[in-house]
Parts: C-alpha cells; sequence; structure tokens
C-alpha cells in the first residue's frame, strides 16, 4: 500500500499536509467540547445559576461543533481531490504498462484480470485513500489525545474503559483474522466473473445460434454464486462489527454511570457535584477513546482488502515487457527480411511451435504462407512486428537482428492485417486512418478503392464518415476486411503482413484487391498467409508449412512438382484441369 502512496504527487502530500492541520483542529474541538459540559453541568448544579451564566459555555460548545464540522467538511474535500488524482495517475499508468505488454505478459495477467484491476482494484485504493486521510490520521491522535485527558481521572472508571477497550481489540482481530484469507479471493473470483460476463456478451451469437443460454447462465450463475456467497461471508462478518462495537459502547457508558452512582453515593456532600460533573466529562472522553478504537477497526477491515488490491496493481505495474526496446532506427529502405534458423515456443508451452524456419523476403517480393491450419504461419508473421521473440535463432532487417531496432521505428515500417480483422468504434475514416498523424484525405479515397471498398463505403450513410460500431458489428466480415487492408496500406509500409485477410472475400473481389495491391506493394515487402491457392498462386515464393517447419519453398510451379504437401493442399481446392488451364 505504501508503494502505491509513493505515487503521490509534491501537491498531493501538501493537501495532506494541510488537512493534518485541520483534523488536528477538529480533534482539539472535539474534546473541547467534554470541558464546557462539564462547565454547563457544574453551572446547572450550582445554585443562583441563571440561563444568562450558560449563554457563555452553550456558545462556545456551539461554535466548536460548527467550527468542527467545517473543518471535517476541508478534509473530506482534500481527501476526495488527493484519492480520486492518485486513482486517475495509476489507472493511467496501469494502462500505458499494459499497452507495453508483449502478447506474452498478455496471455500471462489475461483480459479480464487487467480490466478488474484497472478498475475495480483502483477503486479499492481510492477508498481507502479517501477515508483512510481521515480516519487513520485521526484516529491515532483522538484516541491518545483523549486517553491523555481521562488519565489519572479516576482508577474504577478507567479499569473499566480498559476492560471494553480489550474487549474491542480482541473483537477486531478475531473477526478481521477470518475476513482477510477471503478478500484476495473475492478479486480472483471477480476476476472470473468477469471472464465470464464477457464470453457472454462477446459470444452472444454463437450462444443463441447453439442455444446453449442454459449452459451458459450454468456457467454464469456458478461464478456468481461464489461471488455473492464469498462476499456474503465477509459482510456478515463485517455487519457485526458495528453493533458488537455499540453494544461495548453503550456497556461502558452504563458501567461508568453505575460505577459513578456508587463512587457518588459514598461521597461526602461537597465532594457529590464535582464527582457527578467528572462523571460527565469522562464518559464523553470515553466514548470519543473508543470512537477512535472503532476508526482503527474501520482501517482494519478496509485496509486487507485494498492490500490484496494494491498487490495485484503493483504486479501489473512491475511486470516489464519481456520484450525489450532496441535503440536503433531503421536507416534507409528495408531492403530484405531473413529467417535465420528461427525456432519459437510459446510461454507456459513445452513444445516448439515454429522449428529452423529459414528463408529470405527481398524487396518488391511476395512471399505467401501456406499450410494446414495449426501449422505456424500465424506465429511465423507475428515474429516480424515482435508480437513475441524468438526463442532460437534470429529475424534479420537489412542483415540486422530485429531485437537492436526501436520498436516504434519497427512497426511504423509495419502493415499488419490480423488473422480476424478489427476494427475500432469511429468511423470509416478514422479506422483507415487510425494511428497515422497526417490526414491525406485523397490517399483515404485510394486506399480505400485498392481494397475494394468504395462502392460499399459510398453507400453508407455520411460515406468515409459514417459509423462503425464497437467492433466493427455493423459492417460484413468480407467490408471489415476490407477496411483492415485499407488501413494497413493507408501507412504505406515498406513490410505488409497480411494473416487470412482475403479469407472473407469472394474470388472476384480477392483477384482485383491482390491485382490493385500489387502497384502498390511494388517497393514493399509482402507476406501473405492464406489457406486458398487462388489467393496465392501468384506469389513470387511460396512457403509451406507443416507442423511448424518450412516444407517446401518455391513458385507455385515449382512446388507442384517438388513439394508433396502442397501438392495436397491444391488437389484437395482445385481439379488437375482447373490448375493446369490457370
Ligand atoms: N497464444 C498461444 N499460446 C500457446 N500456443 C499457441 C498460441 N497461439 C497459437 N498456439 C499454438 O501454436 C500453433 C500454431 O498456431 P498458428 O496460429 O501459428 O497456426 P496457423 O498455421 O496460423 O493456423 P491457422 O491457419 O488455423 O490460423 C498451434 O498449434 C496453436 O495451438
Amino acid at each position: 500500500m505504501l508503494k502505491i502512496l509513493r505515487h503521490l504527487t509534491r501537491r498531493e502530500w501538501l493537501f495532506v499536509g494541510v488537512s493534518l492541520v485541520f483534523i488536528i483542529m477538529q480533534v482539539w474541538l472535539d474534546l473541547k467540547l467534554p470541558d464546557y459540559m462539564a462547565e454547563v453541568t457544574l453551572l446547572i448544579q450550582t445554585e443562583g445559576t441563571t440561563v444568562s451564566d450558560l449563554w457563555h459555555p452553550g456558545l462556545m460548545m456551539l461554535l466548536c461543533a460548527v467550527i468542527s464540522m467545517v473543518a471535517a467538511i476541508i478534509v473530506g474535500c482534500f481527501a476526495a481531490r488527493i484519492a480520486a488524482g492518485l486513482a486517475k495517475r495509476i489507472r493511467g499508468m496501469v494502462f500505458d504498462k499494459t499497452i507495453s505488454f508483449s502478447l506474452a505478459e498478455m496471455n500471462h495477467f489475461s483480459t479480464p484480470s487487467l480490466i478488474t484491476r484497472s478498475t475495480n482494484d483502483i477503486t479499492q485504493i481510492q477508498m481507502i485513500v479517501a477515508m483512510g486521510l481521515q480516519v487513520i490520521i485521526k484516529a491515532p491522535i483522538l484516541a491518545v489525545w483523549a486517553i491523555i485527558k481521562i488519565y489519572n481521572k479516576n482508577l474504577e472508571w478507567t479499569a473499566a474503559t480498559g476492560v471494553v477497550l480489550l474487549l474491542l481489540v480482541t473483537l477486531i482481530l478475531i473477526l478481521v483474522l477470518v475476513a482477510i484469507p477471503k478478500f484476495k479471493v473475492i478479486q480472483t473470483l471477480t476476476d472470473n466473473l468477469n471472464r465470464i460476463t464477457r464470453e457472454n456478451l462477446t459470444g452472444l451469437r454463437v450462444i443463441r445460434a447453439y442455444n446453449a443460454e442454459d449452459y451458459q447462465l450454468r456457467k454464469f450463475e456458478k461464478a456468481n454464486t461464489e461471488v455473492t456467497s464469498t462476499n456474503l461471508f465477509v459482510n456478515r462478518i463485517m455487519a457485526l462489527i458495528s453493533p458488537s462495537m455499540m453494544l461495548l459502547m453503550s456497556g461502558l457508558s452504563v458501567a461508568i454511570y453505575w460505577i459513578g452512582a456508587y463512587l457518588i453515593q459514598n461521597a461526602n456532600a461537597v465532594d457529590k457535584l464535582p464527582l457527578f460533573s467528572n462523571m460527565v466529562v469522562f464518559s464523553s472522553y470515553a466514548m470519543q477513546v473508543i470512537m477512535a478504537f472503532m476508526m482503527v477497526s474501520m482501517i482494519f477491515i478496509m485496509l486487507p482488502r485494498a492490500q490484496v488490491s494494491a498487490k495485484r496493481i503493483l504486479e501489473v505495474l512491475n511486470t516489464s515487457s519481456t520484450i525489450n526496446d532496441g535503440e536503433h532506427a531503421i536507416e534507409g529502405s528495408i531492403e530484405e527480411i531473413q529467417f535465420n534458423n528461427v525456432s519459437f515456443r510459446y510461454p507456459n508451452s513445452e513444445q516448439n511451435v515454429l522449428t529452423n524456419l529459414q528463408f529470405t523476403a527481398k524487396k518488391g517480393e511476395t512471399i505467401a504462407l501456406i499450410g494446414s491450419t495449426g501449422s505456424g504461419k500465424t506465429t511465423a508473421i507475428q515474429l516480424i512486428p515482435r508480437f513475441f521473440d524468438v526463442t532460437e535463432g534470429e529475424v534479420l532487417i537489412n542483415g540486422q537482428n530485429i531485437k537492436k531496432f526501436n520498436q516504434k521505428a519497427l512497426r511504423d515500417a509495419i502493415g499488419y492485417v490480423s488473422q480476424s480483422a478489427f476494427l475500432f468504434r469511429g468511423t470509416v475514416k478514422s479506422n483507415v486512418m487510425y494511428g497515422s498523424k497526417e490526414d491525406r484525405s485523397m490517399w483515404l479515397q485510394e486506399v480505400i478503392s485498392i481494397a475494394q471498398g468504395t462502392e460499399f463505403v459510398e453507400k453508407m450513410e455520411n460515406s468515409y464518415d459514417a459509423m462503425i460500431a464497437q467492433g466493427g458489428k455493423n459492417v460484413s466480415g468480407g467490408q471489415k476486411q476490407r477496411l483492415s487492408i485499407a488501413r494497413a496500406i493507408y501507412k504505406k509500409p515498406s513490410i505488409y503482413l497480411f494473416d487470412d485477410s482475403f479469407s472473407a472475400l469472394d474470388y472476384e473481389t480477392d483477384r482485383k484487391l491482390r491485382s490493385a495491391l500489387k502497384e502498390t506493394t511494388n517497393d514493399a515487402i509482402t507476406f501473405i498467409v492464406a489457406q486458398r491457392i487462388g489467393t496465392i498462386k501468384e506469389a513470387d515464393r511460396i512457403l509451406v508449412f507443416d507442423q511448424g517447419r518450412i516444407v517446401g519453398n518455391g513458385t507455385h510451379d515449382e512446388l507442384m512438382v517438388n513439394c508433396e504437401t502442397y501438392q495436397e493442399i491444391a488437389y484437395s481446392q482445385l481439379s488437375k484441369e482447373e490448375l493446369e488451364h490457370a
């Protein structure tokens, strides 16, 4: 928790300092009240006292209460501001960190957990800082000050207060010790609930198509019940705390007055009045002491939960990306990319997904990757933008290991179209120009035309400014792919990575798109992952993947002669006549 507080700014520490002054003022005023109360009690009991005699202590009591209230409001405002500021900063830091993570770290934390950490967990921190500032600082000052006030006043009363305090501390300890282990469980269960909710929402169509609502509902209910019952358990324990404390507080009051009654009964007539006044004052102070301990107990209740949250947030902040950024810029144009004996294994996996890949791609060339599903094509091209780093061997650009290059420069040179096309909420324009600083409207229309998207985009309401829903839900799969391809072309990159990006296009659009693309990609290195022979037949070179190895490397004609795996794929898609005729 303290490590999280290191992220407070100087200005916020200054606010903490100012709050401290107001808290001390508040405590002093709260403890001043019983003194005036004692005065009033004495005056009332004294013969000949008139109402006007009570004006002064009465007004002072009112003044103390009002100023104390104003001080509490000021501290509350500062606390809210400090807590909200800190939460905003940490949310930003967690977001920045998450953005910097490689896919390995994303897999390690999982998306739902990262969402819970940057929302729910940060809210816990915000709450403890907002409340804690008022309570953590106030409680000890109030406790010590109030104890000093009652110390040595009366042995019996002090003993009664001591016993109640002991009971209070024991009670808090027992309850908190039972509840603490559950806090971590609650956060993990919330991650789980988040995961299932996400799955339900994103997979809604599949769920409906398979009539799997009941199955999903059962999964959701299980997670929901787990979170609810754990929360109930903790809250029931917490619910016990407040009434138990009230009971102890009232018990102490009764005890003080009971003891007082005996003391007064046995005292001389002269001492009776001061004893009565002392009893009223002592009872007020004792209540303040108990209040202070109650505040401390609130900290004990909230702190463990915030502690768990702080730990989860720090875990994210202290995790460095396994992909270390290089320092060099890419000088000149990219002439070639070489995979030099590359092998790769996913983190937490024991088997290689890619083994000894060896090939070179030169500027202007189109390299196609084909092979059965799961043969490692996607993984291979994901090594170029360094979504993952190779396990063995090296990927070289212009003869230099890509690890030496600055990641931003490297990714600036790459136009990547992922296997499942992804669109952001916004407009056609904002999606195509995504990440680009320059607004080149003419180029925008041209790239959409190359991607064969002009017709459907111009039919949309507001055409290039047409709204795109989150995840591109309001456009078809093929339209999504075409806009994603346009996004890659807009960058004018030196390396194109098309990961099965033509799969949702009909043959005619696929052919037209590739021929328009050819002119644009003349000066670039283009990688195309595809399942259809038709999409890659004209590639300068085709790499045939089988179980993570390249089992064929050549043109379509060469592979039709010398690569059995390629022939199998080709004949499974087209007849002998079609292949020969084409
Ligand atoms: N994040 C991951 N963690 C662990 N293993 C993975 C991960 N992603 C993919 N794999 C495994 O790596 C292997 C290669 O997957 P990859 O997606 O590269 O194949 P592919 O040839 O592109 O398949 P497809 O044509 O179906 O997209 C598969 O066996 C898959 O199970």
